[in-house]
């Protein structure tokens, strides 16, 4: 079942139209992606979902109801991750989770929260003095303590050490386990990898491909490289096989590149002149590649 519908996504600034017929469905139960260069649309896309900003075209669904007319009933049902400025240095974290917990009329009950999220001792502590990995877990724990059917969040691990990424990732696991939607706008490829049932990637204020994050690996351009070292100097025309897009040579380096089932075609021919080859490899296209391919841009920030 679709928990959210967006159909035809129009918005504008002034002159600049930042998001333009963007169209996609999120499944109930599953880490739905979002990830795209900066500034193209990915913000403005799930605020307008979310009911923070109003569209100027198209039709979004959440739960069956219209973000701007039913903003309110919707913002019950909705977690919202905040951003680092959003929170007072000086609030205490129970005080923030009681302060979120009041604007909801069923709340969960935050003291479980603050136990599985790890941040029980740090009860008292006020906001400004947690690291940034206890940020983050608080602002995960805002965003659920509304009970909420689907959860937004945004840049979930942006600062963090890798320890602590993984760390939030096992979390963000369990969240999908309990049965919430989660919607994850993200920089990070190994993210997105790790954690999302489906993607879309944005460029230029469209969503330009939604699928697995293996189906857009794999997808048909998807281009891999197969390397080899030539035992003796012999090598037969390759160029011709199906699939095969290139073949170059270095010495007795070769590189075939190719899609689809290239490299059975390759190894058969190779093995029919009795041509020895040694240090074969082939290198699959990464999430990384297929971004590339898809918005001709490598991707942003690294971590
Ligand atoms: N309130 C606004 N008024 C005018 N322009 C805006 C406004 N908000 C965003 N923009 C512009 O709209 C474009 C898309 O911004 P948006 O924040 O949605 O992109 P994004 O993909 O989320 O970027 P990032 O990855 O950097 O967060 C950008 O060019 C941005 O400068």
């Amino acid at each position: 079942m679709a928990v959210i519908e967006v159909t035809d996504l129009h918005k504008r600034y002034a002159d600049l139209t930042v998001l333009d017929r963007v169209s996609f469905s999120v499944t109930e139960g599953e880490i739905f992606g979002i990830l795209g260069p900066n500034g193209t649309g990915k913000t403005t896309a799930v605020e307008c979902v979310e009911g923070l900003r109003r569209p100027d075209g198209g039709s979004i669904r959440v739960l069956g109801l219209d973000p701007v007319k039913d903003g309110r009933r919707l913002r019950e049902r909705i977690g919202v991750q905040l951003q680092d400025t959003q929170l007072p240095e000086n609030i205490k974290v129970w005080e923030a989770l009681d302060l979120y917990a009041s604007f909801y009329a069923k709340p969960r009950d935050w003291r479980e929260l603050l136990e599985e999220w790890g941040l029980a001792d740090k009860r008292t502590a006020r906001f400004g003095k947690l690291s940034g990995g206890q940020k983050q877990r608080l602002f995960i724990a805002l965003a659920l303590v509304g009970s909420p059917t689907v959860a937004f969040l945004d840049e979930l691990t942006t600062g963090l050490d890798p320890q602590a990424r993984r760390a939030t990732w096992e979390l963000i696991k369990r969240v999908r386990a309990s049965g919430v939607t989660v919607v994850l706008v993200s920089h990070f490829m190994d993210e997105v990898e790790e954690l999302c049932d489906r993607v879309a990637v944005f460029d230029g204020g469209r969503v330009v491909a939604i699928d697995t994050p293996a189906g857009l690996v794999d997808g048909t351009d998807a281009e891999h490289h197969m390397r080899f070292t030539l035992m003796d100097g012999d090598l037969v025309e390759l160029g011709d096989l199906p699939g095969v897009t290139g073949v170059s040579r270095n010495g007795n380096r070769v590189v075939v590149r190719g899609r689809g089932d290239f490299a059975t075609a390759v190894t058969g021919r190779l093995a029919r002149h009795h041509i020895l080859v040694s240090d074969l490899r082939i290198d699959k296209r990464t999430l990384d590649d297929a971004f590339i391919a898809l918005t001709g841009r490598s991707f942003g920030p690294t971590h």
